[in-house]
């Protein structure tokens, strides 16, 4: 079988064929740097990263495109109430959404296009729509006519013109000839960045960003478009109209995930029911908050919790604890490749994580069974099965993304010592002098390590509070 993805354009699951074979191009409407990340944008994030992930594992070279929407009314609204210019926000949050990213384990886009660094592209775009009758200047705006695409308008988020009403733009209403029209350019007002288009000077209007952004790395056609469900209208109803009006054929099938929600309403900087990176990282590891944000189906709605965290916490250190404990006693054993035939089928099926991950802790506990009974080879097969599988999904503990600093180099240390300490304990013990065999324990315990008795003999831990 291979990859088959739900496509919202179409409303069903479909079987995914790139336009060029072997080669991916995906687009993914990024951040609006208004604020620091919210876990909810980081979901987005490390949902197209498994994507991203399972594209490249599945063979193909995959071009991934992710804007920054770095001027908007928001930024325009955090900076006056600041007092700071707006490009200061926009840059220093987006240096916290990339290390948001980062430390989450996933990886770099291609590139990063930044909605100010492409205005000549959205002229370009503009222009052509004027040109073909769909778009129109008004009182300083450009808007499109949505009545000159009426056909093909509301496609994607499955509504008809006649029962759709204004969107609501903050632009001047007053001059669209319908009040369905959206801004492609919006005038510029007094003490707001500009930039001159034949026009006149404004800045562009979101939906048009995108669609001038992804083209033009992805071409005219491409293969993917994502982002959240909340953008299906307008943001990407709009964007396919002024596309395929002008003329491109722009995304063939659209991704949309779930959102991360607080007691059933999305998380967002407005509702101000937001939970950040930071305030989990007591609770949990980078790569446990990944784990966590990942372990849902992506089209799925995930309502935050705390015993949902704790849950994918334990979870995740089933899988740590067989990879080390597997490592320890056969040694290193890389991650196996093609990854085994139910998890490439649970991924090939729209994205199948949580099935996937079954898969991986039916393997976790073969491979537990396998170091009780001694069975080296199984031990070896697993360990080898439950990386790769892992890596996939960015999990992999070994990967160095997750090494804990310092602890790595010092293990051997730690380890001889250790060993002494208890030879200590257990000759202690031989001659019955528990005072002393406690102290020992005691004394390591203070010093923040916990001893496990294996049946391959004593493995130590560095205490988690
Ligand atoms: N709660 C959420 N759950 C999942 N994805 C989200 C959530 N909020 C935003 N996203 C997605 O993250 C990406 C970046 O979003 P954007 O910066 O436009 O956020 P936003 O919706 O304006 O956030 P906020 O409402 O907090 O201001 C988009 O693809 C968006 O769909
Ligand atoms: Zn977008």
């Amino acid at each position: 079988m291979s990859l088959r993805l739900y496509d919202t354009g179409t409303r069903s699951v479909r079987a995914f064929e790139p336009l060029e074979e072997g080669r991916v191009g995906m687009y993914v409407c990024g951040a609006t740097p208004q604020a620091s990340p919210h876990i909810g944008h980081l979901r987005s994030g490390v949902i197209y990263d498994v994507l991203l992930r399972w594209l490249r594992a599945s063979g193909y070279e995959v071009t991934f495109a992710r804007n920054v929407t770095d001027i908007d009314d928001k930024i325009l609204a955090v900076a006056a109430e600041r007092g700071v210019p707006w490009f200061a926000v926009a840059e220093g949050n987006q240096r916290v959404f990339s290390q948001g990213y980062d430390l989450l384990g996933c990886l770099p886009p291609t590139i990063e296009p930044r909605a100010t660094g492409h205005v000549p592209e959205m002229i370009a775009l503009i222009r052509r729509l004027i040109d073909k009758g769909h778009a129109y200047p008004a009182g300083g705006d450009v808007y499109f006519d949505v009545k000159s695409w009426a056909d093909h308008y509301g496609e994607l988020s499955n509504q008809r013109l006649e029962n759709m009403r204004s969107t609501g733009d903050t632009v001047n209403e007053d001059c669209k000839r319908d009040a369905r029209d959206f801004a492609l350019w919006k005038g510029a007002k007094p003490g707001e960045p500009s930039w001159e288009t034949p026009w006149g000077d404004g800045r562009p209007g979101w939906h048009l960003e995108c669609s001038a952004m992804a083209t033009k790395y992805l071409g005219p056609v491409f293969d993917i478009h994502g982002g959240g469900v909340d953008l299906i209208f307008p943001h990407h109803e709009n964007e396919i109209a002024q596309s395929r009006a002008a003329g491109d054929g722009f995304a063939r099938y659209w991704l949309h995930n779930g959102l991360l929600t607080v007691d059933g309403e999305k998380m967002s900087k407005s509702v101000g029911n937001v939970v950040l990176l930071p305030d989990l990282l007591d609770k949990a590891r980078p790569v446990e908050v990944r784990y966590y944000l990942v372990s849902a189906h992506y089209r799925s709605l995930m309502d935050y919790s705390d015993s949902a965290l704790a849950e994918a916490v334990s979870a995740y250190q089933r899988i740590e604890g067989f990879v080390t404990r597997a490592t320890e006693v056969v040694g290193a054993v890389a991650p196996a490749s093609p990854v085994p035939a139910g998890f490439a089928a649970a991924l090939d099926d729209d994205l199948g994580v949580p099935h996937a991950l079954a898969v991986l802790h039916e393997a976790v506990r073969d491979g537990n069974s396998a170091l009780a009974s001694g069975d080296r080879d199984a031990v070896r097969e697993r360990l080898g099965a439950v990386r790769a599988m892992a890596g996939v999904l960015g999990l992999d503990p070994l990967s160095p993304q997750w090494a804990r600093s310092g602890e790595d180099d010092l293990r051997p240390v730690v380890d001889a010592l250790v060993a002494v300490a208890l030879e200590q304990r257990q000759a202690a013990r031989a001659r019955k002098d528990y005072a002393a065999a406690d102290a020992i324990r005691d004394g390591l315990s203070e010093a923040g390590i916990v001893v496990e008795d294996t049946p391959q003999g004593p493995r130590w831990e560095l205490k988690r509070d």
